[in-house]
């Protein structure tokens, strides 16, 4: 017989034997108005399951916050969201940080370990429109409209149907970018759904991006712990807020990123779906100008999800994803 024991439960016993005072725990976040509505949800629960600690939020600013006049994709995007944070945890000023897993890179420094997957929020992408079309879609915007978006990702699958979009950067936070868009800088945006509900600004969620159109990005709509590796008690403590499907759904769609060597700022995209024991990765690896375009799918156990990551990475190098990203990385490192 297997008896599972809670999180809780565990903290509690060992606690009690050690019989050390409870501990303070310092979380640390991103200052925008989406990481601190995300990191307050993530002190809530564990408030919830863990009365007795005491958890508080350091804010602090990361490199993505302070560069906001360069498109992303030139920057080079490893750990920008992340980096600063990642430091804290190491000189031991915070404990864990909270991020959109998206934002997260696949491969943490040493010493830190991706301690809980949360519950993930709808995944896709959403158009959000100026007031002026509020009766079109996707598929009905006007010859020329310009769409909002900073992510490749987006460009890519989104030129590959619609050509004749004008396609223009979009930085800031999400409340800037909206402003933009209101302000008539754009005729519509690419926003992550999540982002929006998790503002409370579903309103502004006008159509869900259909996936046969364009594929997510790894980890979107999940939030991700980070902490660091030897820390046994807290690792004990943030299960507790890990959400299993989630974190199956998103360790095969980072292990697919990873075996690609891509960043978050690359033009690939995702689908996974869980249906009993079974998960399903999708993958897609687009070229900048939308002309290129790879696109599997695999099934197998859940359990098993980084291998199905790798496996669906090695299906697309078979049909070219290497060139495209090769291509890529070298248009990006020109800085044109
Ligand atoms: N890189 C920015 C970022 N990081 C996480 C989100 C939204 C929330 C999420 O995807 O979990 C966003 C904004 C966006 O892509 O619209």
């Amino acid at each position: 017989m297997r008896v599972n024991l809670s999180p809780c439960l565990i903290y509690c016993f060992m606690t009690s034997v050690v019989s050390s005072p409870p501990r303070t725990i310092r979380i640390g976040s991103r200052k925008s108005q989406l990481a601190l509505v995300q990191t307050y949800w993530v002190q809530e629960q564990l408030q919830k399951s863990f009365p007795d600690i005491t958890f508080e939020v350091h804010t602090m600013s990361t490199q993505g916050d302070k560069i906001l006049d360069v498109a992303l994709a030139k920057i080079g995007d490893k750990g920008l969201f992340t980096k600063e944070l990642e430091v804290g945890m190491l000189n031991q000023e915070i404990d864990f940080a909270v991020h959109s897993l998206k934002d997260l890179p696949t491969n943490l420094p040493e010493g830190l370990t991706l301690a809980a997957i949360t519950e993930r929020e709808n995944p896709a992408d959403a158009l959000v429109v100026h007031e002026k079309h509020k009766d079109k879609q996707i598929d009905t915007l006007p010859e020329g409209a310009v769409i909002g978006t900073s992510s490749l990702r987006r460009l890519a699958q989104l030129r590959h149907h619609f050509p004749h979009f004008t396609f223009k950067d979009v930085r800031g936070n999400l409340i800037t970018r909206l402003a933009k868009l209101d302000a008539g800088e754009y005729d519509a945006l690419i926003l992550a759904a999540a982002g929006l509900e998790r503002l409370g600004m579903s309103d502004r969620v006008h159509q869900i991006i259909p996936k046969e159109i364009s594929l997510h990005a790894v980890g979107q709509g999940a939030l991700g712990i980070e902490c660091r590796a030897d820390d046994s008690e807290l690792l004990t403590l943030l299960k507790a807020i890990e959400h299993p499907a989630t974190r199956d759904r998103c360790l095969a769609e980072r292990s697919f990123l990873r075996s690609l060597e891509g960043g978050c700022q690359v033009p690939i995209g995702v689908n996974t779906e869980i249906s009993g024991e079974n998960l399903t990765l999708t993958g897609i690896v687009a070229s900048i100008d939308g002309q290129k375009l790879v696109k599997d799918t695999v099934t197998g156990i859940a359990n098993n999800a980084e291998a199905l990551g790798t496996e669906l990475a090695e299906l697309l190098r078979q049909q070219g994803a290497q060139e495209i990203l090769s291509e890529i990385f070298a248009v990006i490192q020109r800085g044109s």
